[in-house]
């Protein structure tokens, strides 16, 4: 893959984490971030495959949101693929950064999808590390999420914070997550938007459109907080991509 060789190489240090002085653990920080190429305002990008359109972007934060990123056929694939491997949500434990806590943050059920494990994720993947400009390599598991009625996911960050006990933990994967794509694979009646609370914005879970999300700096990021809103009717799927700075292991 061209461009992933490409953001590959021009991001040479990976964010592996070492041993530092003190027995602390030093992350090494990759300078570069995921950003789509938006340079000339282009009403669609070019993925491959696919021209995905181009429906809003924000600076501050980084917020792009995408339109025909997903075909309905790759959307029910998904959906079809994952229910029966649905389990309650869990959340990471801040303090001792096991995953797998059951928390009443999210209420809904969810699955992951190892990178590569079929064709369609392994072709979901490529599409996002062409859109964003960031190697398959650097991305998590892709997860699903299905909210019924009433389901939602509380305000939250998607990086590890970085004063947690449990971060140095979760870190040792492929440091700090940079960013999120989340695709909504159909349309809820009513609700289930995601919002950020601290910018007032609520985007609308459509089929086939893919919400990008950036948070270089999780030091000072306060505008990504986020929430998937209670779906008030009908049902919710997500698809969740987090990126991270280095290679996700
Ligand atoms: O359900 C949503 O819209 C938000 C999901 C989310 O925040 C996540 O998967 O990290
Ligand atoms: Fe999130």
């Amino acid at each position: 893959m061209e461009i992933m060789n490409e953001a590959g190489a021009a991001a040479d240090v990976d964010g592996d984490v070492r041993g530092g002085e003190g027995g602390g653990l030093a992350l090494t920080v990759d300078a570069g971030f995921p950003e789509p190429a938006l340079d000339g305002a282009p009403q669609r990008v070019d993925v491959g495959d696919r021209e995905v359109r181009v429906l809003l972007t924000m600076r501050n934060p980084r917020i792009v949101l995408f339109g025909d990123f997903l075909s309905a056929e790759e959307c029910d694939a998904l959906i079809e693929a994952a229910r029966s491997g649905l389990r309650p949500s869990t959340v990471v434990d801040q303090e001792t950064g096991n995953d797998g806590v059951l928390d009443d943050v999210r209420t809904s059920n969810g699955m992951f999808f190892r990178r590569g494990e079929t064709e369609l994720v392994a072709r979901i993947e490529t599409r996002i590390a062409r859109l964003v400009n960031w190697p398959v390599e650097r991305g998590e598991d892709m997860q699903i999420l299905h909210y019924r009625e009433g389901g939602q996911y509380r305000p939250h960050f998607d990086f590890f914070p970085p004063a947690s006990p449990g971060t140095q933990l979760v870190l040792q994967r492929g440091g700090q997550r940079v960013a999120s794509v989340l695709m909504y694979l159909n349309e809820p009646r009513g609700g289930g938007g995601t919002s950020f609370p601290e910018i007032g914005v609520t985007v609308s879970p459509q089929r086939g459109n893919a919400l990008f999300f950036s948070y270089p700096d999780a030091h000072r990021d306060v505008n990504t907080l986020h929430a998937g809103q209670p779906v008030m009717s009908g049902e919710k799927w997500l698809a969740t991509k987090w990126l991270r700075q280095g290679v996700f292991t």
